[in-house]
């Protein structure tokens, strides 16, 4: 069977990843697998292990790390979170497509564990529309964004890492321009070669 597309989405805090996601998730042609993390945070009301995240503790979580089978992991306030290999494994071998929504540093980290899939690197059409992005949002102090601004200036510099770059000037249009990415990806020869080499090997009889 044919394996699935892995599409990380990636870019600055602000840019729009979220906002994207949730669009692209809305849209009723696509069949994405969301990624689930693992995190050692208590669930909150009404989050369901499985869904929102694997819940596990602080010693679980330790132990994935010590055996590999984190694709990359983070601490924040307190708590570990991660991107569990295993899960993604799973579902692309199941043919299903993974997309992955997470921060530049995490997306560089994955891409060295797992080089063959879709790394997309969303851009603010310039540095002043990601700034009015992070105060219009209204999450963040003044400091905070600028910090947030300064990182991008050097996030931005990652995108040449990237397989591909999405302007998010408007969400619809950023949302087609990933749909197609992934129309693309699963054209392209080297992920259907198992089958292109039997046909091969079938023809050199
Ligand atoms: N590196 C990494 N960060 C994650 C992962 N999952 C969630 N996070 C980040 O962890 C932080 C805290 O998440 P959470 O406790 O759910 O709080 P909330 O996102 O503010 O509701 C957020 O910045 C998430 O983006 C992951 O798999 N890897
Ligand atoms: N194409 C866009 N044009 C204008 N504002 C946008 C666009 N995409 C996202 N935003 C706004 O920018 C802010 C940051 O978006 P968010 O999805 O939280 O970014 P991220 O997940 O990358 O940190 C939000 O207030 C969101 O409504």
């Amino acid at each position: 069977m044919k394996r699935g597309v892995l599409i990380v989405l990636s870019g600055p805090s602000g840019v729009g990843k979220g906002t994207v996601r949730k669009a692209l998730f809305e849209e009723l042609d696509i069949d994405f697998t969301y990624s689930i993390s693992m995190t050692t945070r208590r669930p909150r009301n009404g989050e369901v292990d499985g869904e929102d995240y694997f819940f596990v503790s602080h010693a679980e979580f330790e132990e994935n790390i010590a055996a590999g089978n984190m694709l990359e992991h983070a601490e924040y306030v307190g708590n570990y979170y991660g991107t569990p290999k295993s899960f993604i494994d799973k579902t692309l071998g199941q043919g299903h497509d993974v997309f992955l929504e997470i921060d530049v540093q995490g997306a560089l980290q994955v891409k060295e564990k797992m080089p063959e899939g879709a790394y997309i690197f969303l851009t603010p059409p310039d540095l002043q529309a990601l700034k009015e992005r992070l105060v219009g949002r209204g999450t963040d102090d003044p400091e905070v964004i600028d910090r947030r601004v300064a990182a991008a200036s050097s996030e931005i510099r990652m995108m040449a890492n990237y397989d591909y770059a999405v302007v998010n000037d408007e969400v619809q249009l950023a949302v087609q321009r990933i749909k197609d990415i992934v129309k693309v990806e699963r054209l392209r020869v080297n992920r259907i070669l198992p089958e292109y080499i039997a046909m091969i090997e079938e023809l050199g009889k």
